[in-house]
C-alpha cells in the first residue's frame, strides 16, 4: 500500500504541474492583445485549448489512477483516467489512459485467457489517498475457486454496485466488463444497435463509448462533434457528470425536444397526440400543409397599383404556382420563381394597355420599357402584398402554428383522417411539445431557409459566443489559487481575468468564432455530426428518427435501448423496423445480458411483468443477490396516501446513505406528492425534481433510465392502466432499484 501511495502521490503532483502549466499559458494568451488577424486567430485557438486542458485536469481529480497491470515480462502499467508522461526523462508513460489499446487487457484478461497479464490490481482512492487494493492473479492454477470467471475485477465491481447511489450517475471506468468493453471499443463507422434489459449498463456503455471514440478518433470527431440524445432533461442531469469525469467535455447532450435550434420544447400534450405527430405519414401531412399555403383564389384578385386596379386571374396564379412547384426548390426559395411569373403577367397587362397602337399595329413598347414596368411593379406595395398572400414566405414555426390553429387548414392537409385525429392536432399557439420538434425540422426542409432564419441563427451564435467568453474568464479566475502560490507570476495572472471582461474577449473572438464544436453544432440545424449516440432509443418515433438521421448523414451511430421498455406510443417495437428506411439491413446488433443494477430477487418480480409484454422475452441475468426479498402490501384505496407516507418514512430511515425513489401513476402525482411532502419535507416532487434529494417522487416517464437504492412502486395496476404500453411502464418502474423494492397496491 505504501508503495502504491507513493506512486499515486507522484501522479497527483504531475497532475498539479500540468494544470498549473496550462493555467499559466491560458493567462498569457488572454493577456496578449492585438496582432494580425492570423495571430489573433491562432491565439483564440490556444485560449480554447488551454481552457479545455485546465478543465480536464481538474475533472480527473477523483480516481485519477485506479488500476495496475503486471505483465509476464515483468513490466508494470498504471491505468487511469488520462495519460501522463514523464516529460523530464524519455517520455515514459507514468499513467496509461484507459482508452489506450495497451490498457485493454485490464478489462479483458481472465485466468483462462490472461493475454500476457500476470496480475490485475484495482486501486481504490479517496481524495488522493489509496484506501484499498484488490488483486487478481490471472493464473488458473492459483486463481480463487470462488471467483466468477466471466466477471472482471469481481470484488471492485461488487463494491461499486453495492455502494449507495448519489442521484448522479457515476462512471464505470474502473470496472468495465468484457461484454461492455467490446461495445465501447467497436469501430466508428456504421450503425451499431445495443439492445439490453434494464440495468445492463447501456447508458454507461454509451457514455464510455463517446469518450473512447473522441480519444481514438480525436481529429475526425473534434471538428464534426458527437451528439448524445437522452429522453428528458432529468435524465441528462442524471448523466451529466460522467463525461466530464472522463475528461471529455466536447459531447453535445440533448433531449429530442432540443434538437431544433431556437426551440425548447417543454409544452405538454396527451400521449395519443404525441403518437399521432410521430407517425411517418406526417411527412405527407406537412407537404400538404405547405402546398395549401400556395394559394390560388377562385376569383380574380384586384391589385391596386399607382393609379389603377390590375386584375390577377386565377389561371395566371395557377400557372405561376405550377411553374414554381416544378422548379423543385423548397417553398421559400421557389417564391422567386412564383414572383417572376406573376409580375411578368401583370407587366404584360400594363404594357398591352399603354403600348397599344391606336392604329391597330404591333405594341409600341420596347422590351426595355416592359422590363422597366416589371421593375416598378415589383416595388408596388399592392403587388408585394398580393404575392405575400398567394405564396407567403414561412418559417417552420409559422407553418405549424397556423396549421394547428385552423381546422380548415388541418382538414386540407389530412385527407382521409378521422375527425377525432384531426381534432387532436388542433391547438392554440403558445410553446412547442417534444413531438413538434421533428415536425418543425421536417417543415424546415420543405420550406428551405429564408433570410430571417439565418439571421436568427447568427443571433444565437453571438449569444453562445458571449457565454463562451464568460466561461473562459471563469476558468482563468478559477485557477487563481494555483497562481497565487507562484508569487512571481501570480499577480499578473490575477490581473488578466480582472482587466478583460467578457465583452472585450467576445469582441476579440468575433472575428474568428471562439466556439467549441458542440456549441456551433447546437446552433446549426444543418450540422452533420461525426457520430450520434441515442440512449433510450426505443422511445423515438418515426418522425424523430428522420430528424436524427438528417443530423448524421454518415450513419455512424450508436443506438442504445430496450424494446421491452418502450413507453412512448409511437416508440419502436423493433430495431429493424425503425432503421429499415435509413440503413436497410446494414446495422450491427450487440446484446448486453447481465443486469448490474437489479438484484436477482427484484428481477424475479419484474420477469413476471416482462412475460406479460411478450412471453418470448427473457430478463437479463442479475449479477448479484441483495438478500432482501421485495415486499408487497395491499391497502384500502382511501388509505393509499397515508400508507405511502408511512412506508416512505420507514424506508428512508433504513437508508444509511443512498436514495429512495417513489414511482407513481401520473394521475396520482398531485395527491401522493402532497402526502409524501407532508411526511418528508425533504422529498423532491415536480416536473424537474432534484435527483440528489434523499427521496424523490417520479412518474415512470421521469424515472426512465434512473436508479435508486430503494424503490417504492405505488399502484402498479394504475401504472398499467394509464397507457396501452402500461406493462412496459411497470417493467421500467420495477427495475429501478439497486437494493430494495416495495409495492403498495390499492385494494
Ligand atoms: N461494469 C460496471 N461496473 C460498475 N457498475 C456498472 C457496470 N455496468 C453497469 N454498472 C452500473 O449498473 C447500473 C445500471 O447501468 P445503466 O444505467 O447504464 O443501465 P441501462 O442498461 O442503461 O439501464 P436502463 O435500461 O434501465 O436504463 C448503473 O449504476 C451503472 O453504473
Amino acid at each position: 500500500m505504501g508503495h502504491e501511495q507513493e506512486y499515486v502521490s507522484m501522479l497527483y503532483d504531475r497532475l498539479d504541474g500540468l494544470r498549473e502549466q496550462s493555467a499559466r499559458r491560458l493567462a498569457e494568451q488572454l493577456r496578449d492583445g492585438g496582432g494580425t488577424q492570423q495571430a489573433r486567430s491562432q491565439r483564440d485557438s490556444a485560449v480554447k485549448m488551454y481552457a479545455e486542458q485546465v478543465e480536464q485536469y481538474s475533472a480527473v481529480e477523483n480516481g485519477l489512477c485506479f488500476g495496475r497491470l503486471d505483465t509476464d515480462d515483468g513490466a508494470r502499467h498504471y491505468i487511469g483516467r488520462i495519460g501522463i508522461f514523464d516529460t523530464s526523462g524519455d517520455y515514459d508513460p507514468l499513467l496509461m489512459d484507459w482508452r489506450a489499446p495497451a490498457a485493454r487487457a485490464f478489462y479483458l484478461a481472465t485466468a483462462a485467457n490472461p493475454q500476457g497479464v500476470r496480475r490485475r490490481r484495482h486501486l481504490r482512492t479517496r481524495q488522493r489517498k489509496v484506501v484499498a487494493l484488490n488483486d487478481e492473479v490471472l493464473d488458473l492454477a492459483t486463481a480463487s475457486p470462488t471467483a466468477h470467471e466471466e466477471l472482471t475485477g469481481e470484488a471492485s465491481l461488487l463494491a461499486a454496485l453495492n455502494a449507495g447511489r448519489t442521484g448522479r450517475m457515476r462512471d464505470i471506468v474502473e470496472t468495465i466488463q468484457a461484454e461492455q468493453d467490446r461495445i465501447i471499443r467497436a469501430d466508428l463507422p456504421g450503425t451499431l444497435v445495443v439492445q439490453g434489459g434494464p440495468g445492463t449498463g447501456k447508458t454507461a456503455v454509451a457514455l464510455h463509448r463517446a469518450a473512447y471514440l473522441l480519444y481514438t478518433h480525436r481529429r475526425e470527431l473534434a471538428t464534426r462533434g458527437v451528439l448524445l440524445v437522452g429522453p428528458n432533461e432529468t435524465f441528462l442531469r442524471y448523466i451529466s457528470q460522467v463525461l466530464p469525469a472522463l475528461a471529455e467535455t466536447g459531447v453535445l447532450l440533448r433531449t429530442p425536444g432540443d434538437l431544433f435550434p431556437g426551440v425548447s420544447a417543454r409544452r405538454a400534450e396527451p400521449a395519443a397526440t404525441a403518437a399521432l405527430k410521430g407517425r411517418a405519414e406526417m411527412v405527407e401531412v406537412l407537404a400538404a400543409a405547405v402546398r395549401d399555403r400556395q394559394w390560388v383564389p377562385d376569383e380574380p384578385l384586384e391589385i391596386e397599383v399607382e393609379r389603377e386596379v390590375l386584375p390577377l386571374a386565377p389561371e395566371t396564379v395557377r400557372a405561376a404556382r405550377d411553374r414554381a412547384r416544378r422548379s423543385g426548390r423548397p417553398h421559400n426559395l421557389a417564391r422567386a420563381v412564383f414572383d417572376v411569373e406573376v409580375v411578368h403577367a401583370l407587366a404584360a397587362q400594363v404594357a398591352e394597355r399603354i403600348g397599344a397602337d391606336p392604329l391597330g399595329g404591333a405594341n409600341l413598347l420596347e422590351e426595355a420599357d416592359v422590363a422597366e414596368i416589371r421593375r416598378e411593379l415589383r416595388e408596388e406595395p399592392g403587388v408585394r402584398a398580393a404575392l405575400d398572400q398567394l405564396w407567403p414566405v414561412l418559417t417552420p414555426q409559422r407553418l405549424l402554428a397556423d396549421l394547428y390553429a385552423d381546422p380548415d387548414r388541418i382538414a386540407a392537409a389530412t385527407p382521409g383522417w378521422s375527425d377525432a385525429d384531426r381534432a387532436a392536432l388542433r391547438r392554440e399557439p403558445g410553446g412547442w411539445t417534444p413531438a413538434d420538434v421533428p415536425l418543425l425540422d421536417e417543415a424546415a426542409e420543405l420550406l428551405g431557409e429564408d433570410d430571417r432564419a439565418a439571421e436568427a441563427r447568427r443571433a444565437r451564435l453571438r449569444a453562445l459566443q458571449r457565454e463562451y467568453a464568460e466561461g473562459v474568464l471563469e476558468i482563468a479566475r478559477g485557477s487563481r489559487s494555483i497562481d497565487v502560490e507562484d508569487e512571481a507570476e501570480g499577480g499578473e495572472i490575477l490581473g488578466v481575468a480582472d482587466l478583460l471582461d467578457a465583452d472585450r474577449l467576445l469582441e476579440r473572438q468575433q472575428s474568428t468564432d471562439g466556439l467549441t464544436t458542440a456549441q456551433r453544432a447546437a446552433a446549426d440545424r444543418s450540422w452533420a455530426f461525426g457520430h450520434v449516440i441515442v440512449d433510450e432509443a426505443q422511445e423515438l418515433s418515426p418522425m424523430a428518427w428522420r430528424l436524427l438521421m438528417r443530423r448524421c448523414p454518415s450513419r455512424s451511430m450508436t443506438i442504445v435501448g430496450d424494446v421491452a421498455q418502450t413507453g412512448a406510443l409511437a416508440g419502436t417495437p423493433s430495431w429493424g423496423e425503425a432503421l429499415e428506411p435509413y440503413v436497410a439491413q446494414r446495422w450491427r446488433l450487440e446484446e448486453l445480458t447481465v443486469s448490474y443494477r437489479t438484484p436477482a430477487e427484484i428481477m424475479a418480480v419484474a420477469a413476471g411483468v416482462l412475460a406479460e409484454i411478450d412471453p418470448h422475452l427473457r430478463p437479463p441475468r442479475s449479477v448479484r443477490r441483495s438478500g432482501v426479498p421485495p415486499w408487497e402490501r395491499t391497502v384500502a384505496t382511501d388509505r393509499l396516501a397515508g400508507e405511502l407516507a408511512d412506508a416512505a418514512v420507514a424506508e428512508a430511515a433504513d437508508l444509511t446513505d443512498g436514495r429512495l425513489g417513489v414511482i407513481v401513476p401520473a394521475g396520482r402525482v398531485d395527491a401522493l406528492g402532497a402526502a409524501l411532502l407532508a411526511a418528508l419535507p425533504e422529498a423532491a416532487v415536480g416536473d424537474h425534481p432534484e435527483l440528489e434529494s434523499r427521496v424523490v417522487l417520479l412518474t415512470v416517464a421521469q424515472a426512465k433510465g434512473l436508479e435508486f437504492d430503494t424503490v417504492l412502486v405505488v399502484d402498479p395496476d394504475g401504472i398499467v392502466a394509464e397507457s396501452p404500453r402500461g406493462h412496459s411502464d411497470l417493467y421500467v418502474a420495477l427495475t429501478r432499484a439497486t437494493q430494495r423494492l416495495g409495492i403498495l397496491r390499492p385494494a
